[in-house]
């Protein structure tokens, strides 16, 4: 059973606002995308493809991969303009052998060994999985103007979380369409291809509050708090 993760890292941070991308940012005593990354390298997962921007390659390489000796990481490719680019590039890259592909935002460092047990586990059986938690706060619907338009029942809204699994086959037909028929609305998340581009369905898999994604300084802040007590 062979399986491959995608760890995206070609974002631009601009919700972050920092001088860096935020996956560089130090947070204790390594670079945000170190922690992902040595999580997987301790999973049973068998490869890593990283996905950067191309002016970031030789650093990604040098400062991140050979001093951190990440043995795992096979390839680093350069990413595109939106996340799904990013996706559709690493997928170029997942060799045909492969049963299994993780794909995890750089940007969520508190991803635990465990977690990607219990997807890899999920995965055999259901072959599209993803990791969330329950909504803890009431989401409203709202309308061009702001107003709020419908609250939807909150028993049946998941945060999802990265990394999202899937059978190799079925991600990659999906994806491979994705230029072709364009989304009506946003592509924000992996699951959300599988579903609009096949009839599998994907199952939610209970994820960790702890695997936040560091969008803003906040979340940053939250993750040196988290860190700290471990
Ligand atoms: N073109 C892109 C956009 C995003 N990502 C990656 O996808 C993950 C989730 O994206 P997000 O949190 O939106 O990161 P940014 O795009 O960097 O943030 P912002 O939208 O604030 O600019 C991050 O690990 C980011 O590096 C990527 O690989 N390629
Ligand atoms: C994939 C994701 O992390 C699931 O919650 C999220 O949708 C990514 O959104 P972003 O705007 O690219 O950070």
């Amino acid at each position: 059973m062979k399986s491959v993760a995608i760890v995206l890292s070609a974002g631009v941070g601009r919700r972050m606002g920092a001088d860096i991308p935020k996956q560089y940012l130090m947070l204790g005593d390594y670079p945000v995308i170190y922690y992902c990354l040595n999580a997987f390298e301790q999973s049973p997962v068998d490869e890593v493809i990283l996905v950067c921007a191309e002016s970031d390659i030789d650093y990604c390489r040098t400062q991140i991969i050979n001093k951190y000796q990440f043995q795992k990481v096979k390839a680093i490719v350069s990413g595109g303009a939106e996340r799904y680019d990013s996706v559709y590039r690493g997928l170029q890259e997942v060799s045909e052998d492969t049963d299994y592909v993780l794909i995890h935002d750089g940007a969520r460092p508190m991803l635990t060994v465990d977690l990607i047990r219990r997807l890899l586990t999920q995965v055999e059986k259901e072959k599209a999985c993803v990791p969330a938690v329950p909504a803890t706060d009431t989401i409203k619907v709202s309308d061009e103007q702001g107003y709020a338009v419908d609250t939807p029942d909150r028993k049946t809204l998941w945060m999802v979380q990265t990394p999202q699994v899937f059978s190799c086959d079925i991600v990659k037909t999906a994806y491979e369409q994705i230029y072709q028929k364009p989304s009506p609305i946003p592509i924000t998340d992996d699951a959300m291809v599988v579903e609009t581009y096949t009839n599998n369905r994907v199952k939610l898999v209970m994820g960790d509050y702890s695997n936040r994604k560091i969008t803003t300084p906040e979340d940053l802040a939250i993750a040196n708090y988290l860190l700290k007590i471990q």
